[in-house]
């Protein structure tokens, strides 16, 4: 399952023109190597083997990005209901790493409260073991990519892009109100590390929805308004979204 040849040309414009090309050929390890077609080839030409979809079950993947509190979580569960997709939430399974008194438990919880970025390697490999596991071809995953090494490590290693973006646009002063009135326990739920938090969404996740946005994936939408004001724009881009079976 990990290591079976996959088909990426198809996947979005990115392997139309030759300059995207190397782009995407900067991400992929040797020996492999995107040919014209943007099929992924050893060096002597035949299928190679990298990421972990095969193409039978190549799966959709929405990323849902935004800032600490501004919704992310609460609009992945509507759209899980409404829609088919599991959520995964990225801070969720590195929170149950903690509790579940993993080897990295002490290190997640001692970047958590500092509003740090846990290494990639630890977050995907999360990540991969849940859509492994979980009989879905339809996935949110939230909170993740946080920085643009975050991005490029899951894009390396599974060899696929997201099909969609979204991004929850909310105020500042909205997103601390938000969490300060969350009231769930969480140790980074306080001033000193949302100021943190803040910090962090602006130098490395908006780098990501840059990224994206210049790819054509990112749907931007503005978070301010009740939940369910908010959910009636988001359900606007999944019913207008043909790639989704
Ligand atoms: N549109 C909204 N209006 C008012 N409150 C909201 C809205 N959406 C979510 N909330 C509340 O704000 C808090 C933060 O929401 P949520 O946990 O969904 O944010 P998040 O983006 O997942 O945050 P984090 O990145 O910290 O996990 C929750 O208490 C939630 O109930
Ligand atoms: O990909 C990720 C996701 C999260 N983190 C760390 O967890 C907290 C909380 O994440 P939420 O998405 O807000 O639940 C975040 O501030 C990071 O410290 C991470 O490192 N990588
Ligand atoms: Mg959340």
């Amino acid at each position: 399952m990990w290591r079976i040849w996959r088909r990426v040309g198809s996947l979005s414009p990115l392997f139309s023109s030759p300059k995207s090309s190397i782009l995407r050929q900067d991400l992929i390890q040797a020996p492999y190597r995107l040919n014209f077609l943007g099929i992924l080839s050893t060096e002597n030409g035949t299928p190679a083997t990298i990421g972990f979809f095969s193409k039978e079950k190549t799966p959709f993947i929405a990323f849902v990005l935004g800032g600490p509190g501004s919704g992310k979580g609460t609009q992945c569960a509507k759209i899980a209901e409404a829609f088919g997709f599991t959520h995964l939430s990225a801070g969720d399974l590195l929170r149950k790493e903690i509790s579940s008194n993993s080897e990295n438990g002490a290190m997640i919880l001692a970047t958590i409260t500092e509003g740090k970025i846990v290494p990639s390697g630890v977050t995907i490999k999360l990540i991969r073991r849940e859509m492994e596991s979980i009989e879905n071809n339809k996935f949110l995953i939230d909170g993740f990519p946080r920085s643009e090494e975050n991005r490029i490590a899951f894009e390396r290693i599974t060899g696929v892009e997201p099909n969609i973006v979204l991004f929850f646009d909310c105020p500042e002063d909205e997103m601390v109100k938000r969490v300060l009135g969350r009231k769930q326990g969480r140790v980074d739920d306080n001033i000193d590390t949302i100021k943190k938090r803040l910090k962090v969404f602006a130098a490395l996740n908006l780098p990501v929805i840059n990224h994206y946005t210049r790819r054509g994936k990112v749907y931007k939408i503005n978070a301010v308004g009740t939940i369910d004001e908010v959910f009636e724009k988001v359900r606007q881009v999944f019913d207008d979204c043909k790639m989704i079976k």
